[in-house]
């Protein structure tokens, strides 16, 4: 038995990715959603992958092109998740791979600090480490040059830099060396030969076979998504050779049909199939086991996929959501319209909200005063304004009580009682009580609803229009004598005579010096207060 402690452990892993034909915003909009189209074909990239890599060990990945190997790196360093299965890690895990987690617009310098912030180093650290990751990378001034702006060698050797001074217990790297110039890949190899040394995992994705066979204990070849050797180097190598030969060597149009054949059996994949493979496959496995092997082909569901109970959560939002907007729309509250909804559908939400019904009944109001007034003289228009003022004031009344009174119910409020609500809606206690023949009066509650009866309604609309006329006639006789009482005496003002005073109130000149017998009205000064008649000429 292998002493070895396991540092990566994958069983039964698949990795499903949904493959749409179009790029249509339709489909990816329906594909985030967690809905799936029509159009929509499943492609299996994994299919039942498991394997274990010790302490110390280098296992090289081998594969064509589209075997699945980038996708199995980027799940043992976390940056996808797994259809099915499990993977276990024992130890920090780093990746480089071309353009591996590299934020573009950011500097060399800035991707230092924020991968090794995310390693969980701190900035002191990263500071001591800096000069010697820059030194490494041979980057020099580049390395204050946005991302996007390096080559994919350069790309290279900055994440090789990064990575070999992070110091991780697991070092994952996908075809990054082979973009670097030879002077680096040699510096790289030699710093990955003293990982080796002091017993790191290394996982290595490579096409080169030379270099998996000088550094790789042993070998995972893919072939269409499925483990098709595991083992050393030494056997998996040539197998895997005779094959590329094989492959090479059909004309184009056979090599096209065996892709495209082994591509259906990926798009034809299920979880059912993989159930069927473990368990022949494991027929001497206990019951214990087959549960627990069970549990794990079902566990983990695509991550890009909303669960159920998400998709619960997203419409139940969405739909609270379009009911609070229909709710601010109408003329209903929230508590109504969930109490009674619908009555808030069939009656509320298509009538207008009486504050934009008050809003329009004011302005029309305002425009009717403005033509009024402009034909009155401004005397006149200020008392006529303060009668305006009052009907715009009876006018919002009459919009508020219709908001309480539409339909032909009210609403018990705390503190309220059969006598209040009458007195209130200028109503008899009996026109109440006739209009709800079967209610106890002598109890009522908040929240209750009564009906009012409807020409009562008018009557006290009327009542309150024409109290609210009368107050306003009265004000209008009490601004008038105001105004005698103010045109009992004038001040002077600047530029003023004795007769465009008197020619301004209606006076003759006579007329305001009787009423000032001790002024003399040869010089009258600003400010002077000067006696008026009591009437006019
Ligand atoms: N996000 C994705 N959506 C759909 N299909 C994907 C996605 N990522 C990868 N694939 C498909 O999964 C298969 C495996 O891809 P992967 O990149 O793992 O292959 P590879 O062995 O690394 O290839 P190469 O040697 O060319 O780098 C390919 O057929 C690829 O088209």
């Amino acid at each position: 038995m292998n002493s070895k402690k396991v540092k990566i452990k994958a069983e039964y892993l698949t990795k499903k990715f949904e493959l749409l034909p179009t790029k249509d915003t339709k489909n990816k909009a329906k594909s985030l959603a967690g809905v799936s189209t029509q159009d929509e074909q499943e492609f299996w990239a994994l299919r039942n992958v498991s394997f274990e890599i010790r302490d110390g060990e280098c296992v090289g990945v081998i594969g064509l092109n589209g075997a699945g190997k980038s996708t199995l790196s980027n799940i043992i360093s976390g940056q996808i998740s797994q259809t099915t299965g499990k993977v276990e890690i024992n130890g920090d895990v780093s990746i480089i791979a071309a353009n591996a987690g590299m934020q573009k617009n950011l500097s060399g310098r800035e991707n230092i600090r924020l991968k090794a912030l995310m390693m969980g180093m701190t900035n002191k650290e990263i500071d001591e480490k800096m000069d010697d990751i820059i030194n490494f990378s041979e980057l020099g001034p580049f390395i204050d040059q946005p991302v996007k702006t390096y080559s994919s060698g350069m790309k290279a050797k900055l994440g090789f830099s990064i990575m070999v001074h992070q110091n991780p217990d697991i070092m994952i790297v996908d075809e990054a060396l082979s973009v670097g110039d030879k002077t680096f890949v040699d510096k790289s190899k030699n710093k990955m030969f003293e990982f080796r040394d002091e017993g790191k995992t290394i996982l290595l994705v490579s096409h080169d076979m030379r270099t998996i066979k000088e550094w790789c204990d042993r070998v995972i070849w893919l072939n269409y998504g499925e483990v098709k050797a595991y083992g050393p180097p030494e056997k998996i190598i040539p197998e895997y050779n005779k094959f590329s030969k094989w492959f090479k060597k059909l004309p184009k149009k056979e090599q096209k049909k065996y892709k495209d054949e082994q591509r259906q059996v990926q798009m034809d994949y299920s979880v059912k199939n993989l159930e069927t493979e473990v368990f022949k496959k494991g027929l001497s496995m206990s019951r214990k086991e087959r549960i627990r092997v069970s549990e794990g082909l079902k566990k983990n569901k695509d991550s890009h996929r909303l669960s159920l109970g998400s998709k619960v959560l997203v419409t139940f939002c969405l739909l609270g959501f379009i009911w609070l907007g229909l709710v601010s729309l109408s003329s209903a509250t929230v508590v109504e319209s969930v109490a009674h909804p619908v009555s808030f559908f069939t009656e509320k939400m298509f009538k207008e909200k009486p504050a934009f019904k008050k809003q329009i009944k004011i302005t029309e109001q305002k425009g009717k005063d403005n033509t009024e007034n402009s034909a009155k003289n401004n005397s006149i228009s200020v008392v006529n304004k303060q009668e305006h003022k009052t009907e715009s004031s009876v006018a919002n009344d009459t919009a508020q009580t219709a908001k309480q009174d539409r339909g032909t119910s009210y609403t018990v409020k705390v503190g309220d009682s059969l006598g209040s609500i009458a007195n209130d809606k200028g109503l008899s206690v009996e026109d109440i009580q006739s209009e709800n023949p079967g209610v106890d009066f002598s109890v009522v509650n908040p929240g209750q609803k009564i009906k009012l009866p409807a020409s009562a309604r008018e009557k006290a609309q009327k009542n309150k229009k024409t109290s609210a006329k009368g107050q306003a006639k009265s004000k209008s006789t009490a601004a008038s004598s105001a105004k005698e009482k103010i045109e009992k005496t004038y001040t002077v003002k600047t530029g003023d005579s004795i007769g465009s005073i008197a020619d301004d109130f209606g006076f003759s000149v006579e007329q305001i010096e009787a009423e000032n017998p001790e002024v003399d009205f040869s010089v009258i000064n600003p400010g002077q207060v000067i006696k008026l008649p009591g009437s006019n000429k």
